[in-house]
């Protein structure tokens, strides 16, 4: 074992590059007050970048404040308390300490909690197991206002998160309230994250590089900095940089296979820093657990056939969710699975 456990280190083709400080230009930043134009550069900035930042975007800054706060409060509780709180294979809310993505040890700790009370799920990714489970968020006990805070937060969240879906609807041409039905019941999720300092930088990740699975993910991450977003247009990695006061949004394969790849949902990844330590907050905008997955009727026809068969978001989720949990044998579940050759 070196200064890292060997669980954590990335192979070779994923360790990160030194360009870390390096912001390059391109990642939209897109202003939600303005009444022009708006609809075109949500559909650019989806079809290009599958990512943007937006400003303006309505959620008051001392609600996250608050949350943020509490989270960093939370994360310097001792392990033992932290742990009172520990997720499981099933019960996928609380606090986690080894999250894996793609069979590799991600160099973070996070708290999961939902949105909407209670959370179904499939009770396992079986097909034919129709068997439905029901969970509810559990709060530390310390620090008491994380409840509270969350809570707040996620009605604020949402309201950002319909607007940007109906924006999404329009610029696909569609009416604003095309997908509202499927999130009438929803999934969605909150990830507080805390990515410590890492001795070894270049050879681990805070977040292997992986593409979001949901709807919609509206990402608010410190001035540490660190995310990465590979460039669709020659595929390099692009660090996103913060700037106060705005959000990262990215469509997700949901998206990606709604629009039947019209947008497109990106690979990317957190890079750790061996001086700073890093807090971010990922909302996961997710469908009903029952939402069938398949690109839309009116999006596709003779020359744009459907690229995807549908499948079940429910069973779906449930599957990866047990490879981040652990370290699998085989391969996550990908949609590539369903797409049609
Ligand atoms: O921490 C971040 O900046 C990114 C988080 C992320 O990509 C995820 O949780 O899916
Ligand atoms: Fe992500």
């Amino acid at each position: 074992m070196g200064v890292v456990d060997q669980a954590f280190i990335q192979a070779q083709e994923h360790r990160p590059a030194k360009s870390f400080f390096t912001y390059a230009e391109g990642i939209p930043l897109i202003d939600l007050s303005s009444t022009d134009g708006l609809v075109s550069e949500i559909g650019n900035a989806c079809k290009n970048w599958g990512f943007f930042q937006v400003v303006n975007h309505g959620v008051p800054l001392e609600k996250r404040q608050k949350l943020v706060d509490s989270s960093i409060k939370f994360f310097g509780l001792p392990l033992e308390e932290k742990r009172k709180i520990r997720r499981n294979e099933k019960q996928v809310l609380g606090y986690h300490d080894t999250e894996h993505t793609k069979n590799v040890r991600d160099w973070k700790e996070v708290f999961d909690f939902t949105a909407k009370e209670p959370y179904v799920l499939p009770a396992s990714y079986e097909p034919h197991d129709e068997e439905l489970v029901e969970l509810n968020n559990v709060w530390p006990q310390d620090p008491p206002e994380l409840k509270e805070a969350s809570e707040e937060y996620v009605k604020e969240m949402e309201k950002l998160a319909f607007k940007l879906l109906e924006l999404i609807a329009l610029s696909l041409g569609l009416p604003a309230n095309r997908f509202h039905s499927f999130f009438r019941e929803q999934t969605t999720r909150v990830k507080l994250h805390h990515y410590p300092q890492c001795p070894a930088p270049e050879l681990a990740l805070g977040l292997g590089s992986h593409k979001d699975s949901g709807g919609l993910t509206i990402l608010f991450q410190d001035e540490a900095g660190g995310l990465q977003v590979k460039s669709k247009s020659d595929g390099e990695w692009v660090a996103v940089k913060p700037i106060p006061d705005t959000y990262i949004v990215n469509v997700g394969e949901v998206i990606q296979v709604w629009s039947n790849e019209a947008y497109e949902s990106v690979e990317h990844r957190v890079m750790v820093n061996s001086e700073k330590e890093r807090y971010s907050i990922p909302y996961f905008f997710n469908p009903a657990h029952y939402t069938m997955v398949e690109p839309l009727e009116e999006l596709t026809n003779e020359q744009n056939p459907p690229k995807y068969k549908a499948y079940n978001w429910g069973k779906f989720t449930t599957n990866r969710r047990l490879s981040n949990f652990m370290k699998r044998d085989v391969e996550d579940i990908q949609i590539s699975q369903f797409k049609i050759y």
